[in-house]
């Protein structure tokens, strides 16, 4: 399709789902998994995802009423516009503003400079009728920073930008399909004004006079929009993992090279080692990401429960957790994708084997909704504070908790002998607790010998980061860990997850190894009992690997991979879809007689022949 079919496509797509959404009717739940059938980017997903939940949670009660049934409806269709030409990571950087005129007892939203422009926002470019607006708030001439606007952008009756409002398509992006789906666009204010009772006023207020109110409740429940899409994003790296997994774990499978004895058939290439060791981590981490999304998915129920009873003492972990599981998540998943298509050779950089078309889509997922640098930068921030606190009485809780025990991780050695010990619970996590406390500890240790802790931060980005990854590690390790604690259905299914859960612990003492023994939380005879035991688990995960991406239960539809058919007949389909091109159409293909042939001729000539 060209951009302009696939995007009339995508709104025809999604348009068709509200509707089975009314006439079936559909639960919260089923419309989830009908996006996910749906398979593809559009301004349902910003709509739904934040343009409704940035109303109820930075909304007054009369706002909600008022622009909830119409967005419910979808009798207006909304956008998230935060990030700028300029600005995306540093929201306290925007420039968009909005001045409170007195007079008139509106805001005027302007766009000063070009950099201030709108730029990323998906469903805005073509699609919403209003926005929430990001814009810094000034009365009286003083800047109160970034506050949230609802913002009609567009005429209901023929859809034209309403005067004042400059708005548009970015552009194509990344890959054939993809996200280019989506209109995300681009939008400029000149001078344009709404009622005063736009500004969302939940966490603070604009009075008629112009006094602002500010608000008695944290300033970062603004960008709980955020915490609630990265929450989601945890689950997806799963589905999205799973998916690259199922497609290269069958034809693996199919696949044979090499290993004839006798003129015997060749052996699966799932066989070798070597595809074993890139392929079952990335199986472990599908199914990790997973428990660790249902988790996370409970933690922000939970704190959305005490927000509502003004309880914010959780709101810093939840805001560390979510940044930071979307950050190692969406990066894992990323390269996973990238992994599989390499472990289906040649085949796999073919656009039917659906993994070119999977990572396309999925690679923003490491930019968008918080850059994933700059997210574990937020996690490191928060470790520091944690454990610059130690020692104060204050006892870390909850993800941190295992720092209360500092004393003792910070000093204790494996015991690990022998390599069936990895296979002992409370030994790789006290490995892992003692590798992710130490990093955190001696990046604080460095930190401190900076006078300026801002400056000394800067100079320490990089360690951060690694000490902020070795502490998501540990959370997604210990959540699959409890999760075998809990009760599995089904014979022997305990006992997959189980070998799923150390090789997804054992494959990142492998792959972090320089951290582990500078830490010195194992040795490197332990680290090769890791290595013993890892091999030793592909072996057993080996006969049911097949089973466990089966257990995804995806259509052969929503896969749309020849390479990852249920029934395997790949060789066959590869040549089906070859044949579907439209290269293929004709024998001698256009262009020959313009540019084939005289070269031809033309050499022919030179040759004398
Ligand atoms: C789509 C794929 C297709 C097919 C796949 C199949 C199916 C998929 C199905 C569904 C889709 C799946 C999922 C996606 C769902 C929907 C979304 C769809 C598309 C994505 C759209 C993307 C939208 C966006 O990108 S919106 C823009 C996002 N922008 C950002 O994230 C900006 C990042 N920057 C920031 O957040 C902040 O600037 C900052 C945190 C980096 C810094 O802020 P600030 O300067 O204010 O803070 P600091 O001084 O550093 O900190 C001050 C204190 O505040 C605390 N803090 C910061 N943030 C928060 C927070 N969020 N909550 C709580 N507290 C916070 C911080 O810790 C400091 O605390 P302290 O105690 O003072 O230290
Ligand atoms: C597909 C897609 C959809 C999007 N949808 C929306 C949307 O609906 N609404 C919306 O408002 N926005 C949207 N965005 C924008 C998105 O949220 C931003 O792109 C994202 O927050 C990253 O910001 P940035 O582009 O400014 O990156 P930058 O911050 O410019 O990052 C560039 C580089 O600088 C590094 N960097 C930046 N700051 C620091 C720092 N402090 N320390 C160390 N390194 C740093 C980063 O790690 C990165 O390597 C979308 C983006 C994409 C790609």
């Amino acid at each position: 399709m060209t951009r302009k079919e696939l995007f009339k496509n995508t709104l025809r797509k999604s348009v068709h789902a509200w509707k089975l959404i009314n006439e079936l009717p559909l639960s919260d739940d089923e419309s989830l998994m009908l996006r996910h059938f749906m398979d593809q980017p559009g301004f349902l997903d910003l709509h739904w995802r934040m343009f409704v939940p940035a109303i109820k949670g930075q909304g007054t009660e009369e706002q909600k009423q008022k622009w909830l049934p119409l967005a419910n409806k979808m009798q207006i269709i909304g956008c998230y516009a935060q990030t700028e030409l300029g600005h995306g990571s540093n929201v306290q950087g925007l420039e968009t503003t909005a001045t409170f005129d007195p007079q008139t007892d509106q805001f005027i939203l302007h766009s000063p400079t070009q950099t201030s422009s709108k730029w990323w926002p998906g469903g805005l470019g073509k699609v919403s009728t209003h926005a929430v607006i990001y814009a810094r708030l000034i009365t009286d001439g003083k800047d109160h920073g970034v506050h949230g606007f609802i913002v009609q952008l567009r005429n209901m009756d023929d859809h034209s930008p309403l005067p004042g409002i400059t708005i548009g398509d970015i552009g194509v992006k990344f890959g054939n399909g993809a996200y280019n789906s989506m209109d995300n666009g681009f939008l400029m204010f000149d001078k344009f004004c709404i009622p005063r009772d736009q500004m969302l006023m939940r966490l603070s207020k604009v009075t008629r006079e112009g006094k602002y109110v500010p608000s008695d409740v944290p300033r970062q429940l603004m960008y709980g929009t955020m915490v609630s899409v990265r929450q989601t994003i945890v689950s997806n790296a799963s589905i999205a993992m799973a998916r690259a997994v199922c497609i290269a774990t069958r034809y693996s499978a199919v696949r044979r090279q090499f290993g004839s004895q006798n003129g015997g058939i060749e052996t699966q290439v799932i066989d070798y080692k070597t595809q074993q060791n890139r392929l079952f981590p990335l199986l472990a981490s599908a199914y990790a990401f997973r428990f660790v999304g249902e988790w996370l998915k409970w933690l922000y129920t939970d704190v959305t429960q005490r927000l509502e009873a003004s309880d914010f003492a959780t709101l810093p972990e939840a805001h560390a957790c979510t940044a930071g599981l979307k950050s190692m998540t969406t990066s894992a998943t990323s390269d996973g994708i990238e992994e599989c298509r390499k472990l289906c050779g040649g085949h796999g950089y073919l656009w039917c084997s659906g993994l070119p078309e999977l990572f396309a889509v999925y690679v923003p997922a490491c930019t968008y909704e918080g850059d994933n640098v700059v997210l574990q930068l937020q996690v490191a921030r928060f470790l520091m504070k944690t454990v610059s606190q130690l020692g104060s009485g204050k006892a870390p809780a909850g993800t941190t908790a295992y720092m209360g025990r500092a004393k003792h991780l910070l000093q204790c050695r494996s015991s690990i002998r022998k390599a069936e010990d990895w296979l002992n619970p409370a030994m790789v996590l006290e490995t892992f607790e003692a590798r992710a406390l130490r990093m955190a500890v001696s990046c604080a240790n460095n930190l401190s010998k900076f006078e300026n802790q801002e400056q000394g931060f800067s100079e320490l980005l990089a360690d951060l980061v690694e000490a902020a990854i070795a502490h998501c590690q540990l959370i997604v390790v210990s959540k699959f860990i409890v999760k075998l604690e809990g009760e599995i259905k089904g014979k022997g299914v305990k006992n997959q997850l189980k070998n799923l859960c150390y090789i997804y612990a054992l494959h990142l003492i492998h792959k972090h190894l320089g951290d582990f023994l500078s830490t010195n939380s194992i040795t490197s005879e332990q680290a090769s009992l890791a290595n013993h035991q890892l091999r030793s688990l592909y072996t057993q995960v080996r006969p049911n690997a097949v089973a466990l991406v089966d257990a995804f239960d995806y259509t052969d539809h929503y896969l749309g991979s020849v390479l990852g058919r249920y029934d395997g007949n790949v060789y066959p389909k590869l040549f089906e879809e070859a044949l579907k091109d439209p290269l293929n159409d004709t024998v001698v293909p256009d262009g020959y007689h313009e540019y084939i042939r005289p070269l031809i001729k033309q050499h022919l000539r030179s040759a004398r022949l």
